[in-house]
């Protein structure tokens, strides 16, 4: 098949890919010239294991191609994936000006039977919008279908999670498109769930909204716990072995951060809120997972008399890790609260290196610890795990280490007089 993929980001990059990988004949679209220029060097813009040798091994083959000629890659493919993004707005409304921009382009490239996969993450009712919208510009319905087949890659893992996903979901208005969509993912061992095109969109909502729930969820429970100083770890341990909750999403943190959970929520209580519906839930879930890093700041204070000129590294920038992306990542929003407290930062990650006014960022992770009065560390990158604490110990000036992420050995810490502080890990 030929496929036009429009968006060469985290997920367009990582679709169009393993669709070249299946074997299809795959055109990644995308705006941003710079990214075309290092992908047609043959080197990827983001940091997603395994992605780079699949890249390189498809290019190679001659069925991956990136260009910025939208108007003649439609033209050659009869199969269309929409993957731009979709940014919130200040009031958290999703931005689909990108997603817009897409569609009024194809509204004029139309001229054979195409059929619009749309992957980007898109409001309830967005996909009608398009087929009117299309309709509207004077195309015949014979001209095109729309499918909504949301995505549920996790960035880190994006790779294998696109090769081995639970479901393909499908929102169609007709039949007829899930020949193509049964071509397309000819080799994909999965159910396809066959549902409306708003239910398509509702179910990637639906989905992140629940597991950021989980997360806010176990967040409320570790303070309960911090009170009654109960270890939250033997909590999810319990909670998790009920096979109706599950284990997994029940790690207890500085909350969620990335591109999507903060996004999804904000815009899934949006559209309630458009069909005068009150998202109480939502609304709580994203209210805790505000409130998470105030909790663990004031730890901080409590443990520092003040953070005002104190030194603080933090460990990870990235939003979680095997990850370059920094959005709305927890560590950036745990440095504004620092740096708005007078307090000096440093930083480390193993990928993600960027230095400015507020923040010196070190490629050597001992070194970003000298002199440090406390240590944060916000994403649970496995460096971290393996780290020499008595050499931490000595380099740094104080003792304090704060493990947003419940991820360290206490004792590993402890026997050399680190004073450890977890997500209520009394
Ligand atoms: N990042 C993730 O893990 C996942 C993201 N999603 C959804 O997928 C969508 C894309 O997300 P990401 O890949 O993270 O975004 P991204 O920001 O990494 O990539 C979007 C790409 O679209 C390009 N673009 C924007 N307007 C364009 C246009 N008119 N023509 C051609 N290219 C254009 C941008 O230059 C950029 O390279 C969003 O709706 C997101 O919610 C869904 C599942 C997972
Ligand atoms: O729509 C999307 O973009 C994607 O969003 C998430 O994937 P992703 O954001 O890549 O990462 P996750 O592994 O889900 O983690 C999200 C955030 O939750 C946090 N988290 C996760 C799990 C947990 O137990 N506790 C916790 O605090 C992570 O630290 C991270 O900040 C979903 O897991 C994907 O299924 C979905 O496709």
């Amino acid at each position: 098949m030929k496929v036009c993929v429009i968006g060469t980001g985290y997920v367009g990059l990582t679709t169009g890919t393993v669709l070249a990988d299946y074997g299809h004949d795959v055109y990644c679209i995308d705006k941003d010239q710079h990214k075309l220029s290092l992908l047609n060097k043959g080197k990827i813009p983001i940091y997603e294991p395994g992605l780079q040798e699949m890249v390189n091994h498809n290019k190679v083959e001659g069925r991956l191609h990136f260009s910025n000629n939208l108007k003649q890659s439609v033209n050659e493919c009869s199969v269309i994936v929409i993957t731009v993004g979709t940014p919130p707005n200040e009031d958290g409304s999703p931005n689909l000006t990108f997603f817009q921009e897409v569609i009024n382009d194809l509204s004029e490239y139309l001229t054979s039977h195409k059929t619009i996969i749309v992957k980007s993450t898109v409001p309830p009712g967005t996909n009608e919008w398009v087929e009117q919208m299309l309709l509207e510009k004077g195309l015949q319905p014979q001209l095109f279908d729309i499918v909504s087949n949301p995505e549920f890659l996790r960035e880190g893992s994006a790779v294998h999670d696109m090769l081995y996903p639970d479901k393909i979901v499908i929102g169609i208005k007709r039949p007829e498109p899930i020949k193509t969509l049964q071509t397309l993912y000819y080799n994909v061992n999965a159910p396809f769930i066959i549902t409306s095109l708003t239910g398509a969109e509702l179910i990637k909502y639906a989905s992140n909204a629940f597991l950021a729930t989980k997360i806010s969820f176990i967040n409320e429970i570790a303070r309960i716990c911090d009170a009654y100083h109960v270890d939250i770890k033997d909590i999810s341990l319990g909670l998790g072995t009920d096979p109706r909750i599950g284990p997994l999403f029940l790690n207890a943190g500085l909350g969620y951060g990335g591109s999507c959970f903060p996004k999804d929520v904000q815009a899934l209580q949006h559209a309630a809120l458009k069909k005068n519906i009150v998202p109480e839930i939502l609304k709580a879930v994203q209210q805790v997972n505000d409130t998470q890093i105030d909790l663990y700041f004031e730890k901080l204070v409590n443990e520092l008399s003040t953070v005002k000129n104190k030194k603080i590294t933090v460990w990870g920038l990235a939003f979680k890790p095997e990850t370059d992306d920094t959005r709305f990542s927890r560590s950036l929003r745990f440095i504004d609260k620092l740096v708005s407290a007078g307090a000096i930062v440093h930083a480390y990650d193993p990928i993600v290196h960027f230095t400015n006014q507020s923040l010196t960022c070190h490629t050597n992770i001992y070194e970003s610890i000298v002199d440090a009065d406390a240590v944060i560390v916000a994403t649970e990158w496995s460096e971290f795990k393996n780290i020499n604490w008595k050499k931490v110990k000595d380099i740094m000036k104080g003792n304090v280490v704060i493990d947003g992420r419940n991820f360290l050995e206490p004792q590993a810490l402890r026997k050399y007089n680190i004073k450890y502080i977890g997500v209520a890990r009394p």
